[in-house]
């Protein structure tokens, strides 16, 4: 009896907590935000296995028509912004407030204390560090000094679906084209491919298993989410893996600074070199520029660049095999401006031509985010958004759902349709949208001081390996398969793969 008196007890206890928080919220000037929630998880349980849809299901559900909804989500408090005005509120005045990262102990560990660019938080470290990127590692003259490397693994990427053609094979995409952006991105940020990208491809696939998804970092406070770790045996794990990571990326350091003792290797060399350079010419001023640091900034470059761009021509290929009027009409594009050359690979000033293939990649992007919650920031500071509307106190994360945005209605006329000729209508306008960070309803790769560095990089990469694909080869599905056959579901993971990998049979096209 004394039991049922108890359990009667707790249970109004908790109902008159949940009752005073759901009223003190009502009375404050917070977002909207589901009511009811359960200690310890706070809205957690409300998230399924893909966080971008679940979020979005929440926004339709409880936003209230502000784009903005405020979770618990484990030891989180969490904005998330699903439309493509709220963007616009936050990142034109708010963006400083929003700059930092929330700190998640297992990530600090990977990145060598935080000394890389995506997880360091706000300050001069990430100042510093991301200047190096944008002005040295990616700059305009070095991508472009990366047109052989990106030429070469093009040819490679023809010659691997020529193979398939000729065989009359179907060929997985993801295979393909995650085979690709490995290569091109191995080979300019270490200068090596072969077994260093498969290595390499080995250890990104063992890290996103270990980080996908919300962690015990999310829900328990620092200590006790190590003693879940340990005790779930992910402490060793994620150990093992640094150690992995470590000793990779010291024997192609140690392999560089024999490299770099040698005089300039001027526009020729890779990222490492360039970071070496920077170290040895002190160029990255009152910024000490370590061992750990380089290896954390080179991991970054390659974890950040392989899979979304590999994502992003997986989707690609989807939406043109579901969508087979645009292939043709792409196909079309593709050998009007590349036309007929005895040349097999295209030209990159050819791509600058092809208005359609760019309308294409923007349409891809909008419905599918390679990272459809951008990176989760965090504020620094109280700010009072959408004129004073809501008050969003300092230490929130921030969750941007590029997905969600991609889809709102107000922002885009019948959003679910896959339509590039709706980004020609104004490309000749000054209203073209594009996806460089100040566009809010298109922002695959986030915008404001935390916008990806790399746009310059990932763009001639997608445009030639999909100009290539199709300009060689038609595209057919497998065995009796219909475009309305195909899974759009994306598959679990801060990038977000079509759930069911894409098979297609590649057929050899006479050049014209
Ligand atoms: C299709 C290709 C890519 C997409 C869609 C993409 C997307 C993103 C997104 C969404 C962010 C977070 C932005 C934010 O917090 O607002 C980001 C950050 C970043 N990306 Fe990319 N990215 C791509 C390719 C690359 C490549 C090729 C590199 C390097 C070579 C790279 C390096 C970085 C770095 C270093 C950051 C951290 C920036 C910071 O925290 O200040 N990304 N990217």
């Amino acid at each position: 009896m004394s039991c049922f008196v108890f359990a009667g007890a707790a249970v109004a206890m908790l109902l008159g907590f949940l009752y005073v928080v759901k009223n003190r919220r009502g009375k404050s000037k917070l977002p909207p935000s589901p009511a009811w929630w359960l200690p310890l998880l706070g809205h957690l349980h409300l998230i399924g296995r893909l966080p971008h849809r679940s979020l979005h299901e929440l926004h339709l559900r409880y936003g209230g028509g502000g784009g903005l909804v405020l979770l618990q989500l484990g030891r989180r408090r969490t904005l998330v912004v699903s439309t493509a005005a709220a963007a616009a509120d936050l990142f034109k005045n708010h963006d400083l407030a929003f700059s930092s990262r929330p700190h998640n102990a297992a990530a600090h560990k990977q990145t060598y204390g935080s000394r890389n660019v995506s997880f360091s938080p706000y300050g001069e470290h990430w100042r510093q560090a991301k200047r190096i990127v944008v002005v040295h590692l990616l700059s305009a003259r070095r991508v472009e000094a990366f047109a052989p490397v990106r030429a070469a693994e093009a040819a490679a990427l023809v010659s691997r679906a020529r193979r398939a053609a000729e065989a009359w094979e179907a060929i997985e995409l993801r295979e393909l084209v995650y085979g690709y952006t490995n290569a091109v991105v191995t080979r300019a940020a270490t200068g090596a491919a072969g077994t260093t990208a498969k290595r390499l491809r080995q250890l990104l696939a063992h890290t996103a298993t270990l980080v996908a998804g919300f962690q015990a970092d999310d829900v328990l406070p620092d200590a006790a989410a190590r003693v879940f770790r340990r005790l779930t045996g992910l402490e060793k794990k994620i150990d093992d893996m640094n150690e992995e990571w470590d000793r990779f990326l010291s024997e192609i350091v140690a392999e560089h600074k024999q490299k770099t003792s040698r005089p300039d290797q001027g526009l020729g060399g890779d990222i490492l070199d360039v970071l070496l350079q920077l170290r040895q010419e002190k160029g990255a001023k009152g910024f000490e520029l370590t061992d750990d640091g380089i290896k954390a900034i080179t991991k970054d470059m390659i974890a950040a660049a392989t899979e979304t761009t590999a994502v992003t021509l997986e989707w690609a290929m989807v939406e043109l095999a579901r969508n087979p009027r645009v292939m043709a009409k792409l196909q079309d594009e593709i050998a009007c401006v590349a036309g007929d050359t005895e040349q097999v690979a295209i030209a990159e000033p050819e791509l600058n031509r092809m208005v359609y293939l760019r309308a294409v990649i923007k349409e891809v992007f909008r419905l599918h985010p390679p990272v459809p919650l951008l990176l989760p920031r965090e504020s620094m500071a109280a700010a009072a958004v959408q004129g004073g509307r809501y008050e969003i106190p300092a230490k929130t994360a921030l969750l941007v759902n590029a997905w969600a945005i991609g889809r709102d209605p107000a922002a885009w006329a019948a959003p679910e349709e896959f339509r590039p000729e709706r980004f020609l209508a104004v490309a000749a306008s000054s209203q073209a949208v594009d996806f460089r960070g100040t566009d809010y309803q298109l922002l695959p790769f986030g915008t404001g001081r935390r916008i990806c560095p790399a746009i310059n990089f990932a763009q001639p990469v997608l445009e030639l390996a999909l100009a290539s694909l199709l300009r060689h080869f038609d595209w057919e599905l497998p065995g009796g398969m219909r475009p309305e056959d195909l899974d759009m579901v994306e598959a679990p993971g801060l990038s977000a793969p079509p759930r069911v990998p894409l098979v297609l049979v590649p057929k050899c096209k006479a050049l014209a």
